[in-house]
């Protein structure tokens, strides 16, 4: 695996390897990798030529100064992991080489800025578009890849592909799951025993929602759900929302073809978020 702390030296190398006709997979990520993060470099290279994983912790997507500063950088580990995933390259940049005092970025973002994530966290998805188009400039990738975890995350970026016409191709990939349900994040390692298990709150109140999509409306299963996260002990509940995956709108219509339940609480010392798509498998 190639290493590459500037922007010219991976552009220069991309240029150079890169053959006429084969494909750039990108995996832009914030680092201390899990198995959700090498499902999306497996994802890159079974559709793609040559794989580059971007590690970054972006400032200008914290609005918390002490969740920025405590953020997981196990930085060796994570080449090691890579290197056995038979990642091509990866692109290790520090903060000054991706921002200057000169930079400016505004991008309307319209609601998708002011519910759910954008709502709790201001001025995320402003930093999070920021440094992703920054990447995508350097990388120039056919195809991008995310995971679901983040699905508001997906939404943005597809909004900004769409409004700035890029040419990269998004590609969106299945949360991958500890054996108990809990999704993987990073920032799980700072979960204490206790809070680990007063975690799983979340994805049982996706797993009920779900079973009970046939038999339930969507107020219903919307009421449940907020019922049994605030009885659960350890957690702060943020949101429950059920929307269309489609729209990023709420939904009450059973018939919405593709409904997406979404749910955010503080536990111990993080926040979690989670998600699970309710009428399909
Ligand atoms: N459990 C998971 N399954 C699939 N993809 C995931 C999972 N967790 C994160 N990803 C994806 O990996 C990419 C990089 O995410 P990031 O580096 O922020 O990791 P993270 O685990 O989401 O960390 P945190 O939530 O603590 O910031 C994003 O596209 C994200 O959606
Ligand atoms: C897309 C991303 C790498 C931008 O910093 C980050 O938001 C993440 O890891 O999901
Ligand atoms: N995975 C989303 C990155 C963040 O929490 O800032």
């Amino acid at each position: 695996m190639e290493i590459f702390r500037t922007r010219a030296e991976v552009r220069n190398y991309l240029e150079q390897v890169k053959p006429e006709g084969h494909s750039v997979g990108f995996v832009p990520t914030m680092g201390a990798l899990h198995q959700g993060h090498l499902s999306l470099i497996e994802a890159a290279r079974n559709k793609t030529d040559l794989v580059v994983c971007s590690i970054f912790v972006n400032p200008t997507q914290f609005n918390d100064k002490n969740d920025l500063a405590n953020y997981p950088r196990p930085i060796e580990d994570d080449i090691h992991k890579l290197r056995e995933a038979h990642c091509d390259v990866l692109f290790l940049p520090e903060v000054g080489e991706m921002y200057n005092s000169a930079d400016k970025w505004n991008i309307e973002l319209e609601n998708l800025d002011n519910i759910l994530e954008g709502e709790i966290r201001p001025g995320h998805y402003h930093g999070v578009t920021q440094i992703v188009k920054k990447l995508f400039d350097i990388i120039s990738p056919d195809y991008a890849f995310f995971g679901q975890k983040d699905f508001q995350q997906f939404v943005v970026i597809s909004f900004m592909v769409k409004k700035l016409g890029l040419k990269v191709k998004l590609i969106m990939c299945p949360i991958v799951r500890e054996k108990d349900g809990l999704a993987m994040s990073s920032r799980n390692v700072y979960l204490s025993q206790e809070d680990r298990q007063h975690a799983l709150a979340l994805f049982k109140s996706l797993s009920k929602a779900k079973a009970d999509f046939d038999t339930m409306s969507i107020s219903e299963l919307n009421r449940n759900a907020m019922d049994y996260l605030s009885n659960a002990p350890g957690i702060k509940t943020e949101y429950f929302e059920i929307y269309n995956a489609d729209t990023f709108e709420p939904t009450t219509s059973k018939a919405t073809e593709k409904v997406i339940a979404l749910v955010a609480a503080r536990v111990g010392k993080i926040r979690i978020i989670d998600n699970m798509i309710l009428n399909k498998n």
